[in-house]
């Protein structure tokens, strides 16, 4: 695995291309996928609201359409537009986002870092955000 630290940055790094018009709540997210690629993601909002994708989905969509199976971690900071880097708050992934993750992703062994700086970040497995998780499985 490489260093949380690299993923959190990149997570920056994507939140500055969010297009967040309507919240000004601003996120990005940096999926590690199991070859090593990186993927990264912002929120992309909509006038009509509903179409608004969250910076994890736009991660994960990405990596799928290019044919990514295995991943690995994905790191995601957050906050309301002009609050200082390390400043803000965790922002947790929502419900539909730790879903999509649930559909692609092991809820053992997948690592969700939640970040406010390079320095201070919490990790969960999905598991532990998502408890008795209604997958495919459950459909069989
Ligand atoms: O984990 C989260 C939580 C919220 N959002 C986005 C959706 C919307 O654009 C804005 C406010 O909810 O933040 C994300 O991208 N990821
Ligand atoms: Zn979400």
């Amino acid at each position: 695995m490489i260093d949380a630290k690299v993923l959190i940055e990149k997570a920056f790094e994507a939140q500055k291309f969010c297009y967040t018009p309507y919240s000004n709540f601003n996120v990005g997210a940096a999926l590690l996928c199991a070859d090593g690629t990186i993927y990264q993601g912002c929120n992309i909002e909509n006038a009509a609201f509903t179409p608004t994708n969250c910076a994890e989905r736009t991660a994960f969509f990405k990596a799928i359409s290019e044919g990514q199976k295995e991943f690995t971690a994905i790191a995601i900071v957050g906050n309301k537009e002009g609050v200082k880097a390390g400043e803000g708050d965790f922002c947790a992934p929502c419900a539909v986002c730790r879903q999509v993750m649930a559909e692609f992703c092991d809820l053992e062994t997948f690592n969700v870092i939640i970040a406010k700086s390079t320095e201070e970040y919490m990790e969960r497995t999905l598991g532990e955000l998502l408890p008795l998780a209604f997958t495919g499985k459950d459909l069989k």
